[in-house]
């Protein structure tokens, strides 16, 4: 058989497979619309058509039961964007995320809501509270840790006084690119833009890549990628989406010193997410200035067997040296062992908030 011919006879099949996957999605898009009538005959005031602790049963569900050769995290994420396309049918989710057009966050939006969300760049983390607040958009998008960096304190501080709930977590490798426009040679780069974490991020490479070059922080990378566009003798270090955007080249790849480089992104609303198998919680605690107050209030994850997997302190705002501990653990609020565990920390402490329990991010 001549190759155009054995060509033929596959892209045949391969016509006559997407004719049949093509119905059974629009098959499950009618199943969606019925689930969003059945929502809206609840005639329950404040109806929920997104569904976090759902979306990561379906999609864990996918991974568990592929057998390739398409990767599980590949055909997580073709699943990642039906579900989305079915959720826009009911009502498209909107999403404000820490922007401009083009950053971690717009990317981290994108994968937890997928490309039918309405995704809105804010310019401050404060902004993407506040529009959440006000009912403008239904959630948002904020960074919070990096695995080379650290926690990002400002997100934090920003739970002391908002009453908004987390409502899922999205982790995101890092990768960094340095970015030229076309006005600018590899050899003749004398100034670097980024945002200070990503310079951070890529200290060593830069110290032996680009010594003395001057490293000019900016307000985000897109930003960097932006001003880099029509600027002479200068490059932006920024990810794949800003490359893109801006039409930049890569000169250099994935620069990060730390290969496994990941920042931790929350999603933040008003819902209270039911238990999805495989969840976590964060809370919020202020202790008696006392000592032994965090030994106290830790003790009883302990005895009740509960996994932490962060905790951060930060300054409580309302006085020198009192503080607010920042608490994640493995389980559900509404899991026996959870319930019993937060009756005796709140004996233990002055103050204490569930931020929220959520799945434990998938993909
Ligand atoms: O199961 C639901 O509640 C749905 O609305 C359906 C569906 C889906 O497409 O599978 C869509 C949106 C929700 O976020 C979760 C799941």
């Amino acid at each position: 058989m001549t190759e155009a011919e054995q060509l033929a006879i596959l892209r045949d099949q391969i016509d006559d497979i997407d004719q049949t996957i093509q119905k059974l999605i629009n098959q499950r898009a009618q199943c969606a619309q019925r689930v969003a009538e059945v929502k809206l005959a609840s005639g329950a005031g404040d109806i929920q058509f997104y569904r976090p602790e759902r979306e990561a049963q379906v999609l864990r569900r996918v991974m568990e039961r592929n057998e390739g050769p398409l990767s599980d995290e590949e055909m997580a994420r073709l699943f990642r964007e039906i579900m989305s396309a079915c959720l826009a049918l009911e009502e498209p989710v909107k999403v404000a995320f820490l922007g401009p057009e083009g950053t971690f966050t717009q990317e981290a939006a994108l994968k937890h809501f997928g490309h039918s969300a309405v995704a809105q760049p804010m310019a401050a983390i404060d902004d993407v509270f506040r529009e959440v607040e006000a009912g403008a958009v239904a959630y948002g998008v904020v960074p919070v840790e990096n695995s080379t960096e650290g926690v990002i304190s400002h997100t934090l501080d920003s739970f002391i006084d908002s009453s908004l709930k987390i409502s899922g977590e999205v982790v995101l490798r890092i990768h960094q690119y340095l970015l030229v426009g076309e006005n600018t040679r590899r050899d003749k780069i004398s100034r670097i833009y980024s945002h200070p974490s990503s310079l951070a991020q890529c200290r060593k490479w830069l110290d032996q890549h680009y010594p003395s070059a001057e490293r000019i922080p900016v307000s985000s990378n897109a930003e960097a990628a932006r001003l880099v566009k029509g600027e002479w003798h200068s490059a932006a270090i920024a990810g794949d989406m800003a490359s893109q955007l801006y039409g930049l080249e890569k000169i250099a790849e994935k620069i990060e010193d730390q290969p496994d480089n990941s920042t931790r992104f929350l999603i933040i609303g008003n819902q209270e997410v039911p238990g999805s198998g495989d969840d976590k919680t964060s809370l919020m605690a202020a202790t008696r200035n006392q000592p032994g107050a965090l030994h106290d209030l830790l003790e009883p994850f302990h005895r009740h067997g509960i996994d932490l997997t962060r905790v951060e302190t930060r300054p409580s705002k309302v006085g020198a040296w009192s503080y607010v501990f920042f608490i994640d653990f493995v389980g559900h609020a509404d899991d026996d062992r959870v319930r019993m565990a937060m009756a005796e920390v709140e004996q233990r402490v002055s103050d204490l908030k569930i931020l929220g329990s959520y799945p434990k991010g998938v993909l």
